[in-house]
């Protein structure tokens, strides 16, 4: 069974940061924003992003997304998957509220689930130069999204270690510490398969991606040999090491490490090489996104160009164009598109959003403002 790409037809947004009312209409393949810094790009992926997760990809709780002097913001959006659905955004003092068609969401979770959005931009690239626990994060977000059971395994397995440090400072019997050490062992286990198989699955994609980043990526987690016997003994034998430190071995310690050419990319690889590699891995996990869910993520790509010199952006492009997904990017004026390429370009101002090929310019409607409200 093949997947079915998700796309946006249409967003509306209204009072989003420096934006009063901006309509953007979508094509299902390639479409750029073009337009001067602080024009209001990145902010027009961030409503895409806000109707997924209702959250930014910014700042988890940014206070300045209402625009200045109004007291509440509105996105709206015309999506496509498997047929029409809209889905809306209100949002004021930090607080967002979900709506699919036309019905408050309960669990957002639901919601970034079926519209999965990915993003790569340049405020919010934890995955190449953040801490560990950031790629961690994001490797087991990936393994909870595709495997049956492991965000429960996952849950049990935390409970079962902060139920044991607890225990280990209550200093109770060996018998009771270890019932929860044999549960950290039988959930923290297939966590560790779990990983393994993503890994090795992420890493023969990214050998596919060697065209766009020129050696391939490897994604590595450094970790103990996991075996069930080995681990069980290794937490009876360290109590009293663990009940100083706490405990630092186990699956919620692991280091996830990115890298090209044998060394890590985020300290030894270039702005540019770092740029390409953030874009490879979402290709990546695009393509995981199609085979477990089925469903061909939203690519969201802000200052797509950003680093690039003229053979990597050729090469960039060119790899896009054969990517199934959506692609909504952005990047700053002056740019030069080739004329060959598949692509919608529409250029940004205080005016509004006008397509670059026919200068046609697109309005709202003085009954969307309504329908947003009511959405809201
Ligand atoms: N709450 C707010 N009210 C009004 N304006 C805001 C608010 N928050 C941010 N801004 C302004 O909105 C703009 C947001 O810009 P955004 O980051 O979307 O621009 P951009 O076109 O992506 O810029 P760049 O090319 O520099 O990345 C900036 O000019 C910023 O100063």
């Amino acid at each position: 069974m093949s997947a079915t790409p998700l796309y946006i037809r249409e967003v509306k947004v209204r009072h989003l940061r420096c934006h009063d009312e901006v309509v953007w209409q979508c094509e299902s393949g390639m479409n750029l924003i073009v337009g001067a810094n602080g024009s209001g790009k990145t902010t027009l992926l961030e409503a895409v992003y806000l109707m997924a997760f209702g959250r930014s990809f910014r700042q988890a709780r940014d206070p300045f997304l209402v625009k200045r002097d109004s007291d509440r913001f509105f996105i709206h959006g015309q999506w496509q998957r498997y047929g029409p659905m809209n889905l809306s955004v209100a949002g004021r003092k930090g607080k967002t509220t979900l709506r699919l068609q036309g019905r408050d969401v309960q669990r957002r979770k639901d919601v970034s689930e079926s519209f999965p959005v990915l993003v790569e931009a340049p405020q919010g690239r934890k995955i190449i130069d953040g801490a560990s626990g950031e790629r961690r994060r994001w490797l087991d977000g990936l393994i909870i999204t595709c495997f049956q059971n492991i965000a429960t395994y996952y849950e049990r397995y935390l409970r079962a270690v902060m139920q044991r440090g607890r225990l280990l400072r209550r200093r109770v019997s060996s018998d009771e510490l270890e019932v929860w050490e044999q549960q950290i062992v039988h959930y923290g286990m297939p966590i560790v398969q779990a990983r393994e198989k993503m890994i090795t699955e992420l890493n023969q994609l990214l050998i596919e991606e060697v065209g766009l980043t020129e050696h391939p990526l490897m994604i590595s987690m450094t970790m103990p040999e996991y075996n069930q016997q080995n681990w069980l003994l290794r937490l009876q034998e360290k109590r009293s090491e663990d009940l100083r430190v706490g405990l630092r071995y186990g699956p919620h310690c692991d280091v996830v490490n990115i890298h090209f050419q044998q060394r890590e990319i985020r300290s030894a690889g270039s702005r540019g090489q770092q740029k390409l590699a953030a874009i490879a891995i979402k290709m990546a996990e695009c393509a995981i996104w199609s085979r477990y869910r089925r469903l061909i993520p939203v690519l969201l790509l802000d200052d797509c160009l950003e680093a690039l010199d003229r053979t990597r952006q050729q090469r960039l492009f060119n790899r896009l164009q054969n990517c199934p997904a959506q692609i909504l990017m952005t990047a700053p004026e002056g740019v030069e598109i080739a004329s060959d390429l598949n692509i919608r370009i529409q250029l940004l101002d205080t005016q509004g959003l006008c397509d670059s090929a026919t200068g046609s310019k697109v309005s709202m409607q003085e009954d969307t403002t309504v329908v947003m409200e009511e959405a809201a």
